[in-house]
């Protein structure tokens, strides 16, 4: 049945281009999605989008069409806090080394066990998501977060999702946080405002904060309504990446969820990597060292 029949949303492209730019080994993907497939894994009855399926297969289809050799998957919205669809990716990445190439970032319940979380990291997960974006979730209980983050396995991390409108708000909130941060997508800058813009220096503001603020430079097709090739997203990011280049992270955010009136080429976005990381010493870490630093870190340490 197609997507028009059962209402169910396609917001990833059908062909994605071969990208120009070649990754280096090893490069990782580091913020990426499952959808379903739902007569497995069926969506939550929260969901605000009910996608088609976008399941393990394809993604690692994708990833080598795309020159990646690893991926964190997190947790959408749409699965709500039942997390088994994204820990179905990551059982289902593992190469015939043992190499498990998939890592995840769960939703969950605030009440979660310790015994539920011991679980999760044994499935790859290494780090939960806090969303706050009205539009995708019904609630964001601070208190209850803030409890749950104090009380996560050893090494892992917490993912926030947040507009800028909302950053100073947040900021009683985050800072509290005693682990490290990942922030999605730069808290949502309007990269036309260019890298000096009120929005990019309030973030920079709190990258300057703490040490142990990481940041995804990702989602141009959603950040520059100037579109594809997204010239104010390079303009406004680069400066960033390069002054914080410790603790950046990119991903392609397949399946691009609720990007169905915009959908962006795949091999477009990863064109992207040279733009904002012009120097093969910036890609490596961008793709390589620093999303191995907090998902696969005993293989730094072995
Ligand atoms: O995937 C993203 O990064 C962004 C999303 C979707 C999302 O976060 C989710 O469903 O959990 C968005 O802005 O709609």
């Amino acid at each position: 049945m197609s997507a028009k029949e059962t209402g169910r949303i396609v917001s990833w492209h059908g062909n994605p281009s071969k990208p120009l730019y070649t990754p280096p080994p090893g490069a990782i993907d580091a913020h990426c999605h499952v959808f379903g497939p739902m007569a497995d894994f069926p969506f939550s009855a929260k969901a605000k989008y009910l996608p088609q399926d976008a399941g393990p297969d394809m993604l690692f289809a994708l990833r080598d069409h795309l020159g990646f050799a690893r991926n964190v998957i997190v947790q959408a919205s749409c699965h709500g806090t039942d997390n088994a669809a994204t820990l179905d990716a990551i059982a289902k990445s593992n190469g015939p080394d043992g190499i498990q190439r998939a890592r995840g970032v769960a939703v969950v319940d605030p009440a979660i066990s310790d015994a539920e979380l011991a679980a999760l990291h044994d499935g790859g997960m290494r780090g939960i998501r806090f969303n706050f974006l009205k539009r995708l979730v019904d609630d964001a209980p601070k208190d209850k977060f803030l409890e749950v983050a104090q009380r996560l396995p050893a090494g892992w991390h917490v993912v926030i999702y947040f507009e800028a409108d909302i950053l100073e708000e947040l900021r009683p909130f985050m800072d509290a946080i005693p682990v490290p941060l990942v922030i999605d997508h730069m808290g949502r800058p309007d990269v036309t405002q260019g890298p000096d813009g009120a929005e990019m220096k309030a973030f920079r503001a709190f990258l300057d904060s703490r040490d142990d603020i990481w940041f995804k430079a990702t989602c141009p097709d959603r950040l520059d309504p100037n579109g594809d090739p997204w010239n104010s997203f390079a303009d406004a990011v680069a400066p960033l990446v390069a002054d914080y280049q410790d603790r950046v992270l990119w991903g392609t955010d397949w399946p691009h969820p609720n990007m169905q009136d915009a959908i962006p080429d795949d091999g477009h976005l990863v064109d992207m990597i040279p733009r904002i990381a012009p120097t093969a010493d910036l890609q490596r870490k961008l793709l390589i060292n620093n999303p191995m630093r907090l998902y696969w870190p005993e293989e730094i340490s072995a």
